[in-house]
C-alpha cells in the first residue's frame, strides 16, 4: 500500500530549440538530450547544442547522444557542449565510452531477437554488467541492433533483463497515454522520451511535455 520511495527521473530527448529546453526545465525534466547520431532527424551540430545548453536550468543534466560516431566528434561535443552525461546507442565498447572522462549510459537495443553470438544478443544482466563495467546505467530502447532509435515504438517490457543492479531508463514509444502503466509495470530508475512529446521530429510540444510529467508524478504517487 506504499507509494514509491523515490521519484522516477525524466529525460526528454532530441531538442533543437532553446525555448523548448527552457520550458522542459520549468516543467520538471531532470535531463535534456541532444542527438548527434548521423542518421537522426533530430541531429544537431555542437554549436547549436552549446546554445541550448545555455538555456538549461541549474540541476538539470545535459545528455549528449551518439551512435557509432568517431571519437573525434565525441571529443568535440564534450569540449564545446560540456555534457554531464553521454549516451551511446551503437556498438561502442566500454573502453571507448569511458575514454572521454564523462559518465555514460549504454543504450541496449531491445527491439529484436539477435542471433546468438552477436553483440545485441548479450542483453542479460550479467552480460551487460560484464561488457560495460564503467557504465553509470543502461537505457533500454526499442530499436534493433544497428538501427536508429527515436522511432516512437515500444518493445516488449517482459524482456527487460532480470537482475540489473545498475539504474536503467525505460525508453521507446513512451507517451502521455502509456507512461503511467509503463512505470508501474517496469519500475525503472527513469524514463526517456522523444517522439511522444513532439509536434514533429525535434519540435517539442509544451502541452505533451506537461502531461508527460504529470503522468510520471501520478505513477510515483500511486499506491498498489
Ligand atoms: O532520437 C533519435 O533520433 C535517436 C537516434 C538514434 C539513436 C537514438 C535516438 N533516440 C533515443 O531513443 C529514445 C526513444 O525515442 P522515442 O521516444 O521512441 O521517440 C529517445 O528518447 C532517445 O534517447
Amino acid at each position: 500500500m506504499k507509494a514509491r520511495m523515490f521519484r522516477t527521473r525524466i529525460k526528454f530527448c532530441g531538442f533543437t530549440r532553446p525555448g523548448d529546453v527552457r520550458l522542459a526545465c520549468e516543467l520538471g525534466a531532470d535531463a535534456i538530450g541532444f542527438v548527434f547520431a548521423e542518421s537522426s532527424k533530430r541531429r544537431v551540430e555542437a554549436e547549436e547544442a552549446r546554445a541550448m545548453r545555455q538555456a538549461l536550468a541549474p540541476l538539470v543534466d545535459a545528455v549528449a547522444l551518439f551512435m557509432d560516431n568517431p571519437a573525434e566528434q565525441v571529443r568535440d561535443v564534450v569540449r564545446q557542449v560540456r555534457p554531464s552525461l553521454l549516451q551511446f546507442h551503437g556498438d561502442e565498447t566500454d573502453a571507448f565510452c569511458r575514454s572521454f572522462g564523462v559518465p555514460y549510459l549504454k543504450a541496449v537495443a531491445m527491439g529484436d531477437a539477435p542471433a546468438p553470438g552477436t553483440p545485441g544478443a548479450e542483453r542479460g544482466a550479467i552480460a551487460l554488467h560484464a561488457r560495460y563495467p564503467s557504465a553509470s546505467g543502461f537505457l533500454l530502447d526499442s530499436h534493433g541492433a544497428g538501427s536508429s532509435g527515436g522511432s516512437g515504438r515500444t518493445f516488449d517490457w517482459s524482456r527487460i533483463p532480470v537482475g540489473l543492479h545498475k539504474p536503467y531508463l525505460l525508453a521507446g514509444g513512451l507517451t502521455t497515454e502509456n507512461v503511467f502503466d509503463a512505470i508501474l509495470a517496469t519500475r525503472p530508475w527513469g524514463v526517456d522520451v522523444s517522439s511522444g512529446i513532439e509536434a514533429e521530429p525535434g519540435l517539442k510540444d509544451g502541452h505533451l511535455m506537461r502531461r508527460f510529467v504529470e503522468e510520471v508524478r501520478r505513477a510515483d504517487c500511486h499506491t498498489d
